[in-house]
């Protein structure tokens, strides 16, 4: 493939941040083998943001024809207490509810489930042995104990809370692990910058080879208050990408705080339950999670127009784009509840798929087995 048409693939939204175009141009130049990853925790349920936006960009680069991997960072998450802390439970949910989920969530991007690989932690670290300590040493004695503490953002942390030595580790070890793998692509959201700027770093001197890092955009819960929103509205407007990812990674939706979330199998009555209480500034563009449904999932592959029905006159308004959407509600010609009503049903149809295998279909028992473990941090 052209390299334009891999940076176009790769730019594409959700993409936010390549880390840097030059770099990935270079490689293909140089006809490196691109070799991609997304790691998770492992924890409570997959929503649209680790789910779809996730893997909308995993498919697009599926489609440039790099070879994607999916990492299910056991570890991590049992340093982070996840499922109760207990390693054990936490495999048994990466191999069953979170891949199947994160499949299924491929499919609804598009793509193919099969042409990206899970890999779980612990198996490179099992098949890497001395190796792989060796690079989390390496990354350590290239990395300074204050950057360490900065970067705890990316653990869902923040820099003020009390840490485990461990929680310190996670940060080198998440480094480690890119270069373990031999990854030249490490993606994410944009929380987790900090962890591929030190990659960047680390990689020349230690390493002998630059990944390239790509970062989405973090969809916002659907909870924000408006004193909140008029604050990340300020930091999107100062323009530091490390201040206002911190700043979105405090209110982006998140699986440990549900009521921020909409799951990728939620029944259709939640999500319409969900988007009606959700957020939504009447004429505001910026930072409105409904919006921001219409525009990252919504209008993502679509070809036919969306209507908005005006609840009070009947009137129909239909929109080719999003862009049009927007126009249309920053002049307030289309009302929240009107919006939220139409969000709500096209993304039930999306999210149908996911709903069907995971209440009727092979995932449910998976479901069921996460739903036991009641614990979430
Ligand atoms: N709201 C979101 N929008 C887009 N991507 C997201 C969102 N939340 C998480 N991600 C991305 O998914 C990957 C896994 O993140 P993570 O496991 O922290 O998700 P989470 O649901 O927020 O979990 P937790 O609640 O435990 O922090 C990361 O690359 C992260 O950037
Ligand atoms: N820090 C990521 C998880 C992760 C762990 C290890 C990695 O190598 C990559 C990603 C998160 O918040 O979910």
């Amino acid at each position: 493939m052209h390299v334009q048409d891999i940076l176009r693939l790769t730019t594409r939204e959700p993409a936010e941040e390549l880390l840097t175009p030059e770099r990935l141009t270079e490689m293909v130049e140089q006809g490196v083998r691109l070799k991609h990853y997304i790691g998770f925790e492992v924890s409570g349920l997959v929503h649209l943001g680790t789910g779809l936006i996730s893997m909308q960009k995993v498919v697009d680069l599926q489609k440039a024809g790099i070879e994607t991997t999916v990492f299910l960072a056991d570890y991590h998450s049992w340093i982070n207490k996840k499922l109760g802390g207990d390693l054990s439970t936490i495999r048994r949910v990466a191999g069953g509810y979170f891949k199947e989920a994160l499949k299924v969530s491929i499919k609804i991007a598009g793509g193919d489930p099969e042409k990206t690989k899970f890999l779980m932690g612990s198996e490179v670290y099992e098949k890497l042995g001395l190796e792989y300590f060796t690079n989390v040493v390496k990354v350590s004695m290239d990395t300074t104990l204050s950057r360490v503490r900065r970067s705890i953002t990316i653990l869902g942390r923040r820099e003020a809370e009390s840490l485990s030595f461990a929680q310190l580790l996670y940060v080198p070890m998440q480094v480690a692990d890119i270069f373990s793998m031999g990854v030249n692509i490490a993606h994410g959201g944009m929380d987790q910058r900090k962890a591929h700027v030190i990659a960047i770093e680390v990689g020349e001197r230690a390493f002998s080879y630059k990944p390239v890092a790509l970062h989405h955009h973090l969809l916002p819960g659907l909870a924000l208050d408006q004193v909140t929103w008029e604050r990340l509205v300020e930091a999107k407007r100062r323009g530091d990408k490390d201040e206002f990812s911190d700043a979105i990674a405090d209110v982006k939706m998140s699986k440990s705080k549900p009521e921020t979330a909409i799951f990728i199998h939620d029944r259709e009555e939640d999500v319409r339950k969900k988007i009606l209480g959700a957020f939504c500034p009447a004429g505001e563009t910026e930072l409105n999670p409904v919006l921001e449904i219409a525009r990252y999932i919504i209008f993502r592959d679509r070809s036919e127009p969306l209507e908005v029905v005006n609840k009070k006159t009947g009137a129909r308004l239909i929109f080719s784009s999003y862009l049009e959407l927007e126009e249309s509600y920053k002049q307030r010609k289309v009302h929240p509840l009107d919006l939220k009503h139409a969000v709500a049903d096209e993304l039930a149809r999306i999210l149908e798929p996911a709903r069907r295998h995971f209440t009727e279909g092979p995932g449910r028992s998976y479901l069921e087995d996460l739903e036991s473990i009641t614990i979430t941090r």
